[in-house]
């Protein structure tokens, strides 16, 4: 279970949530909703313990993530706006990093990840010779070999295609069904059934709330 308790988040004097609070469950998608500069990214940045909340804690499984970081880690595919492909590596070099950084499934099977993200016959081409798109398809072949239970995802959407959304979409779903949770934000409407994934709504705070 994800929880964030009365969560502010003050950037340059200017709140850009306070007293948040929300609980995510086993088996459960949060969609993060809201216009640009509102602190989505902010918040996944929290909720991820790369940076600092103003007031208010995040909870993993009923405990302070900062005072449990180490494991923390381990159960969290965090995939932020820049993808960490590694330009010089080609695909499946990318994978096979990844796979010695991170928890992945015992018998992950790579070339199986590549096929589908679609991917097959540029498994030995560098990132950099690449596609956005493509790039963002190494990243996102990372959810076929993780095991980690909570993925955290800032715009996944960003350069795929309308294929690579759908599969993308399903991948998800499939993660929550097997008891993972997810917490994404993006610009692009989902297209899963509203009953599949709960939302969240942030709004820029009114005058009052503005400075701390
Ligand atoms: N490290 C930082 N230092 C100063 N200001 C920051 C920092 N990080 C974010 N901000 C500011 O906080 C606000 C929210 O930024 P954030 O990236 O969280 O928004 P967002 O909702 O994800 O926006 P978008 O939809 O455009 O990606 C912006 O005005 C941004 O300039």
């Amino acid at each position: 279970m994800l929880e964030c308790r009365n969560l502010t988040c003050v950037r340059e004097q200017r709140v850009l949530f306070k007293q948040l609070n929300f609980v995510l469950c086993a088996g459960e998608i949060l969609y993060l909703e809201g216009p640009n500069g509102v602190g989505k990214t902010s918040l996944l940045r929290l909720l991820t313990g790369l940076s600092s909340a103003y007031s208010g804690d995040v909870y993993w499984q009923q405990e302070k993530i900062v005072e449990q970081r180490e494991s923390y880690y381990q159960t969290l595919l965090y995939l932020g706006h820049k993808s960490g492909v590694k330009p010089e590596l080609t695909a499946l070099e990318n994978l096979q990093y990844f796979q010695r950084l991170y928890s992945t499934q015992a018998n992950a099977d790579l070339f199986e990840a590549l096929l589908m993200v679609g991917l097959v016959g540029y498994e030995y081409v560098p990132a950099a010779q690449l596609s956005a798109g493509q790039q963002r398809r190494i990243a996102l072949a990372r959810m076929y070999i993780t095991d980690c239970k909570l993925w955290i995802l800032d715009e996944p959407f960003t350069s795929l295609d309308r294929q690579a959304v759908k599969a993308l979409e399903k991948r998800l779903v499939e993660h929550a069904e097997k008891g993972g949770l997810v917490v994404l934000t993006t610009h692009h409407e989902l297209s899963m059934p509203e009953s599949a994934y709960k939302r969240l709504i942030l709004s820029a705070p009114t005058e009052e709330e503005l400075y701390v």
